[in-house]
């Protein structure tokens, strides 16, 4: 059908309490609260939502669906005051919602106050041929400097697309109008690959899956969505599971005028794999300067990464008969700079640590995961990385730890 052209102010409240389509599989279920507040009202105080509502952390009313296949309940929560009035909505079972308000993104005060910067951001947005929009540097940015720092302003459970269609298409509505308005048009200003709905399809084009509070959801991070796709980016991200803030720094030196990108997959695969997997779940094909090469050049960075995960598999075995020397680790770490895989290089020096470690040489085991820490930790989990817990314990006493000499043969 013909896209529906999104109003900021599109009228929502017109939209029937109850679901419209008789065949429905889905009911929308009335809430114990009689909502009192009308739509005019809510429009009209959408600038400066500070209502303390009896939905508390919540400032609008909750409001579920139910499928009857599953007997799953999904419903919308909206809290428009959140990260300093930047606002988000969640569409997602009962028992995430009442976990996610326990989580210090929700109770810990300031705890947003250095996200969603963007007055004076080190890029600017510009137009790629054949890529839409895409984000530039506009002065040098080195290694680990922040280039985006923000909280997401949608947040859906993977399974609430299921549900049927059109009744679901309200709801994604929904999550979007009871925002704020300047953060609808942040929203707006997100890419559609397809015709459709239009929320939807921001999803679609723009939300990362990941695992939330235990289950596949959608986040939307309408800013760190402008960054294209490259295979070999020159960014890295660290994502916060309790304040929910998304950072994006630079993995490499980047030049005023030069693209800023990050990868929307993992970067360990040929080039069939990559290509493959981005047209299955992002749907586009990948035109980066990697899969835009010439065959032999992707034919040389295809053997260099199946030797990168060949060699990964190797300095990972422990048993009696390991062929993993620190030799074979430092192979991987010229490896992965030649690859200009910047910033996943964090797992090379976690192996590289204990691959020396294994043979007794503490010095460059502690090197290896000092650098490990240093990278590791702005390109996953943060202190809570398993990796990075464990290369802190090498570090401080490398001879407790269980690595020490396990790969020197006892006689
Ligand atoms: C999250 S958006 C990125 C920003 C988008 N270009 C815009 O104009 O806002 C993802 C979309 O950008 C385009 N895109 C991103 N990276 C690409 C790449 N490496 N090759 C081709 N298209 C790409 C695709 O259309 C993709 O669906």
């Amino acid at each position: 059908g013909q896209p529906l052209d999104i109003q900021y102010q599109a009228d929502f409240c017109n939209a029937p309490e109850k679901s419209i389509f008789p065949n429905s599989s889905v009911a929308q279920i009335e809430e114990e609260h009689q909502h009192s507040g009308s739509c005019s009202q809510h429009n009209a105080a959408n600038e400066n939502i500070v209502r303390t509502s009896s939905y508390t952390p919540w400032t609008h009313k909750r409001q579920c669906l139910e499928d009857e296949e599953n007997y799953q309940e999904y419903c919308i929560y909206t809290n428009a005051n959140f990260a300093n009035g930047r606002g988000i909505s969640l569409f997602t079972s009962r028992e995430i919602a009442k976990r996610v308000e326990l989580l210090p993104a929700f109770l810990q005060q300031g705890i947003h106050d250095n996200a969603n910067q963007f007055d004076e951001p080190p890029w600017e947005i510009r137009r790629v041929p054949g890529r839409g929009n895409g984000l530039f540097a506009t002065r040098t940015l080195y290694r680990g400097d922040e280039i985006i720092v923000a909280t997401p302003v949608g947040v859906y459970h993977s399974e609430v697309f299921s549900a049927d269609r059109l009744t679901g298409y309200q709801f994604l509505r929904k999550t979007f109008e009871q925002m704020p308005n300047a953060t609808r048009e942040v929203i707006l200003r997100t890419a559609t690959n397809k015709p459709g709905d239009p929320i939807m399809e921001r999803i679609n084009t723009n939300a990362f899956l990941g695992d939330f509070e235990g289950a596949p959801h959608f986040l939307l991070y309408p800013e760190t969505a402008l960054m294209n796709h490259d295979c070999r980016p020159n960014t890295m991200t660290y994502h916060d599971s309790s304040s929910l803030i998304h950072a994006t720094y630079a993995s490499r030196t980047i030049l005023p005028g030069e693209e800023i990108t990050t990868t929307y997959i993992n970067v360990l695969q040929t080039y069939e794999e990559r290509q493959t997997h981005l047209r299955a779940a992002w749907g586009f094909s990948c035109t980066c300067a990697l899969c835009s090469s010439n065959i032999g050049e992707i034919s040389t960075s295809d053997s260099r990464t199946r030797e990168i995960l060949e060699m990964q598999t190797y300095l990972s075995d422990w048993s009696a008969g390991s062929l993993a020397t620190p030799k074979m680790a430092r192979q991987l770490l010229a490896l992965y700079e030649a690859e200009e895989i910047h910033a996943a290089i964090g797992k090379g020096h976690v192996l590289a640590a204990l691959a020396h470690n294994a043979v007794g040489d503490t010095f460059r085991a502690k090197k290896h995961a000092r650098l490990a820490i240093e990278a590791e930790l702005v390109n996953s989990g943060g202190e809570k990385d398993e990796d990075v817990k464990d290369m802190l314990m090498l570090k401080e006493n490398p001879e407790a730890h269980r690595s020490y000499m396990a790969r020197i043969p006892k006689s």
